[in-house]
C-alpha cells in the first residue's frame, strides 16, 4: 500500500459485478482498474507499467503470463497477492513471487463438477462424433435419409475401460461419474497409489506403469496439472502404446499433449479419436491442422463456464484478493508443491 492509504488493485479482465462489489465494499480505500474487455487483457507492456507504477493486487486469467521478467517491473515491491481466476496456475512464477512475498492464489474445487461435466460430455461428443453429425445435419444432402443402419456408428461410453491421468480433484470427479453412471472401469496412474480416493469411487484401478494403462483404455483422459513433467506426455510414442480404437480426451492443457503426433496417429488411423477443450495456441487459428483432422473434436476452453460456477470462482479469486492486499493469508492459496 502506498504511502497516501490508497490500495491499487488491477483485473486483467471485465469479471462478475458482484466480485468487484465485494472487493469495494472489503476494501473502502481500493482504487480498483478493471480492463475492459471480457476477451482480451493489457498488453504486455500495459501490464508492465502498470507493475511500474505501482499495484497491490493483481487479479488474471490463465492468459495472462505473470513471470520474474514482468515482476521485475514491479520496481516499487508493492504488489502482495497475485488472484488468477482459475484453479491451474502454470501461467504463473508461483516460485518467484515467493521468493518476492507476493501471494499467489487459485479457485479450486468449485469447478470441479461442471469440468467434469464437459469431460464426459467430451468423450460422449467425441465417439459418438458429434461434430460430424452435426455438420451433415446443417449441410444440404448431408442427412440423406432418416435412419441408416450403418451410417455415422461411433463407440459405446458406456462399459468401456477407462484411463485417468492423475486422480486428483477434477479426476475423481470423472471417474465417479463414468463408474456409476456408465458403468465404465476405471484405471489411473499417478504419482502413487489413492486406495481411499479409489474406494470412494467404487472401484478403481492403479496402474504404477502409465504403459499398462494406456494399453489397456478405450478412452484415456489426462487430468494433471500442466508442469515440466508432464509437459507432452502424451507423445508419439505413448501415442503408440495406446488401442487403435481408443479416444484420447483432454480438459486440462493442451501442452500436455502433443498436437501434431496425435494428428499423425488419426491420420494412420492408430488413434480412433481426440476430444480436446485445450489447445495450443488458444484460441487455435480456423485453419489448424488439428481442426482439419478426421476424429477431431475442440471445444473453446470452456471446461468451468456456467454462470453458476464462474460467479463461484469470482468470488474466490477477489476472496484470495482482499485478504493478499490486507496481509492475510489466503483463503485459497495455491499449494506449495505442484499436485
Ligand atoms: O482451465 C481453467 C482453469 O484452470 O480454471
Amino acid at each position: 500500500m502506498a504511502a497516501t492509504g490508497i490500495v491499487r488493485v488491477l483485473v486483467t479482465r471485465q469479471i462478475q459485478e458482484e466480485a468487484l462489489e465485494y472487493v469495494r465494499k472489503q476494501v473502502p480505500n481500493v482504487e480498483l482498474q478493471v480492463h475492459p474487455d471480457e476477451h482480451q487483457s493489457p498488453a504486455r507492456s500495459e501490464l508492465e507499467a502498470w507493475l511500474e507504477r505501482g499495484v497491490d493486487g493483481l487479479v488474471c486469467v490463465i492468459g495472462d503470463v505473470i513471470d520474474e521478467a514482468l515482476l521485475t517491473h514491479d520496481t516499487q515491491g508493492r504488489l502482495r497477492v497475485v488472484s488468477t481466476m482459475s484453479v491451474g496456475y502454470n501461467h504463473i512464477d508461483v516460485e518467484s513471487c515467493r521468493q518476492r512475498g507476493i501471494a499467489v492464489g487459485h479457485t479450486p474445487d468449485v469447478l470441479t463438477e461442471t469440468t467434469a461435466d464437459l469431460a464426459v460430455g467430451l468423450a460422449i461428443a467425441t465417439a459418438r462424433r458429434f461434430r460430424e453429425a452435426l455438420q451433415a445435419v446443417e449441410q444440404p444432402g448431408g442427412w440423406k435419409s432418416s435412419w441408416s443402419p450403418t451410417w455415422m456408428c461411433g463407440t459405446d461410453v458406456h462399459g468401456a475401460t477407462v484411463g485417468i491421468i492423475g486422480l486428483g480433484r477434477i479426476g475423481v470427479a470423472v471417474a465417479r461419474r463414468l463408474h456409476h453412471g456408465f458403468g465404465c472401469r476405471i484405471l489411473y496412474h499417478g504419482t502413487r497409489e489413492k486406495p481411499v480416493v479409489a474406494a470412494e469411487i467404487g472401484q478403481a484401478r492403479f496402474c504404477a506403469d502409465l504403459g499398462e494403462l494406456l494399453a489397456e483404455s478405450d478412452f484415456v483422459i489426462p487430468l494433471c496439472p500442466l508442469t515440466q513433467k508432464t509437459r507432452n506426455l502424451i507423445n508419439a510414442s505413448s501415442l503408440r502404446l495406446m488401442k487403435k480404437s481408443a479416444f484420447l480426451i483432454n480438459v486440462s492443457r493442451g501442452e500436455i499433449v502433443d498436437q501434431d503426433a496425435v494428428c499423425d496417429a488419426l491420420e494412420a488411423e492408430a488413434l480412433a479419436g481426440y476430444g480436446t477443450d485445450v489447445t495450443v495456441p488458444e484460441p487455435i487459428p480456423t485453419d489448424h491442422r488439428l481442426l482439419k483432422t478426421r476424429g477431431v473434436t475442440v471445444l473453446p476452453h470452456i471446461g468451468s463456464a456456467t454462470l453458476q460456477t464462474r460467479l463461484a470462482m469470482a468470488r474466490l479469486c477477489v476472496e484470495n484478493l482482499v485478504a493478499g492486499v490486507k496481509g492475510d493469508p489466503l483463503p485459497h492459496p495455491v499449494p506449495l508443491h505442484a499436485e
